[in-house]
């Protein structure tokens, strides 16, 4: 089949039952139609039917062996196909904004990364080599959307997984068969669970297990159609208002759930990694798969930072605020956090090169630090809306409003310098959804914690990057009598 339309992916998860609770009560029938799924599959569907826009269609997909799949899971040998990656990136991500972190694109990155690195599989056990390989290329084949959970219950955090006082909260391995491997406990978070085809059981990027740890160390796929597989979502943050009222949460709320494995059996030839804790501390990052990740969440920290400097510059020139230097600063601040995610991803390319799988791999160093930045840089593009609007962000009656008993009110007291009420309307209400909502404020923790604890990938930044040479030169300059030679020389080397 290939590449895949909206109407597709919506067919599909009208087709299959999944078990996902939200508010008390079990989904029934078709997520699809559910309230607080339906504008986000939605979404989803119109990023599909991209792939099929006459305009982007040679961006969106490519061809081999004469099917046409999407580009996410093109796997890059040149630098062109680098910026063929880079460009379908920026349209999914512009196209919400860069509200949709979890666009199909962010996964398919990852899966194409490991689907090349059978060797690292099959080191652990020869069959689980060609079971990614295949799970890769059915992927592709039916164009799937996958979410993945790779963290453990939040119950302890000062004892490791296997020391937990009850070792079955999190996911663990409770029996093989001839069949599989049967799964019992929880994960958390599923971002897109709910509406996604599959789910990928993989572990943490960050978190290190040890060999007590292996009955919790594991790499699985399933569909979200599995007996015995759970989403406890939380409740939702579109409130079924209208674009006008909520223009972002009534389009792009993307749910997060904890995911529950009741004895869920996971077929051998779904298994990728298994009970290995060491295999699988290193798995994103030997496979490639967390750069590849990486490169595609700055194509959406671009679209997101230029989004919240087009509301910025629009309240500026709403109301008239743009000669003072301390708005022009701020703006500035904005502008500054798009161009260093810019210069991050040219970087990277500019340095990319071969892997040992053989996958054109932008540079990691400069695609790691600006994953270090963002989170500490989308908090203060956030505060820069609520300095900037001030009371204008709470000024904001509703669509009906307008066309209620008050309405003559509106029109006169809510217009702007140079905008009729409706307009300011509209603007103020799509900052509000930026800065200060219910969704706005999951972006927020989103950007702070979605790539791990920020203060864990901070050591481990720490620890990787490599300071010696910065440490030797001022030893020298310490004990050189003219330091100056000495610098020329390094230079020279
Ligand atoms: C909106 C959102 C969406 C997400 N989507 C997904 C998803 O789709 N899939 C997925 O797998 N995960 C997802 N996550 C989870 C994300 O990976 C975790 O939030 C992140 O890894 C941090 O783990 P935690 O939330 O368990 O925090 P914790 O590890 O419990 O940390 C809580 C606090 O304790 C501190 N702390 C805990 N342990 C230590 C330690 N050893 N040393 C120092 N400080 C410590 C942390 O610094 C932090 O301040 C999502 C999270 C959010 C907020
Ligand atoms: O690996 C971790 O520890 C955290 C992590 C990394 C990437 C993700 O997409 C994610 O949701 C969580």
């Amino acid at each position: 089949m290939g590449a895949r339309r909206g109407q597709d992916y919506l067919q599909r998860l009208n087709a299959e039952s999944r078990d996902v609770w939200i508010d008390g009560q079990r989904v029934q029938g078709s997520v699809t139609e559910h309230p607080a799924f339906t504008n986000v599959t939605e979404s989803m569907a119109k990023l599909y039917d991209l792939q099929f826009n006459p305009n982007l269609r040679d961006m969106m997909t490519y061809e081999e062996e004469g099917e046409r799949y999407g580009t996410s899971f093109m796997v890059p040998k040149t630098s062109a196909d680098l910026e063929k990656r880079r460009q379908m990136h920026k349209i999914w991500a512009d196209a919400t904004c860069g509200m949709m972190g979890r666009s199909p694109d962010y996964l398919n990155s990852a899966l194409m990364a490991m689907s090349q690195a059978g060797d690292y599989f099959a080191q652990n056990n020869p069959m689980f080599a060609e079971n990614i390989r295949a799970y890769y290329r059915y992927v592709r084949q039916h164009d799937l959307s996958l979410t993945h959970t790779l963290i453990n219950p939040q119950v302890n955090r000062a004892l490791s997984v296997s020391q937990q006082s009850d070792p079955d909260v999190a996911a663990h391995v409770v029996d093989k068969n001839k069949d599989g491997v049967v799964i019992r406990g929880a994960r958390l978070l599923a971002t897109q669970g709910p509406i996604t085809d599959e789910i990928m059981v993989f572990p943490s990027t960050l978190l290190k297990g040890t060999e007590e740890d292996n009955p919790y160390s594991f790499a699985f796929a399933i569909p979200n159609s599995t007996p015995g597989l759970r989403y406890l979502c939380r409740e939702t943050f579109d409130y079924g208002k209208s674009h006008f009222d909520h223009p972002l949460g009534s389009r792009f709320e993307e749910m997060d759930a904890v995911v529950v494995f009741d004895d869920v059996l996971v077929p051998w030839n779904r298994v990728f990694l298994l009970e290995d804790a060491k295999l699988c501390n290193d798995l994103h990052q030997m496979t490639g798969a967390t750069i590849h990740m990486t490169y595609q969440v700055l194509q959406k920290n671009i679209a997101k930072a230029e989004f919240v400097l087009g509301v910025a510059e629009n309240i500026v020139d709403a109301i008239g605020i743009g000669q003072f230097q301390h708005v022009q600063e701020k703006v500035s601040e904005i502008m500054l956090a798009v161009e260093t995610m810019k210069a991050f991803v040219r970087s990277s390319e500019a340095d990319a090169s071969l892997n040992r799988w053989g996958v054109m791999t932008p540079k990691w160093e400069p695609l790691n630090a600006a994953r270090q930045i963002f989170p500490k840089l989308y908090p203060r593009l956030v505060e820069i809306l609520q300095l900037l609007g001030a009371s204008g962000l709470m000024a904001i009656p509703s669509e009906t409003d307008m066309t209620s008993d008050v309405q003559a009110d509106i029109h006169k007291y809510l217009v702007s310098r140079n905008r009729n009420a409706e307009d300011r309307l509209r603007l103020f209400r799509l900052a509000w959804d930026v800065s200060l909502s219910a969704f706005g404020s999951r972006q927020v923790l989103y950007e702070r914690y979605f790539f791990g604890d920020p203060v864990r990938m901070a050591g481990a930044y720490y620890h990787s990057y490599n300071k010696a040479p910065m440490v030797e030169r001022v030893q020298r300059f310490l004990h050189q009598d003219d330091p100056v030679q000495v610098e020329v020389a390094s230079t020279q080397a």
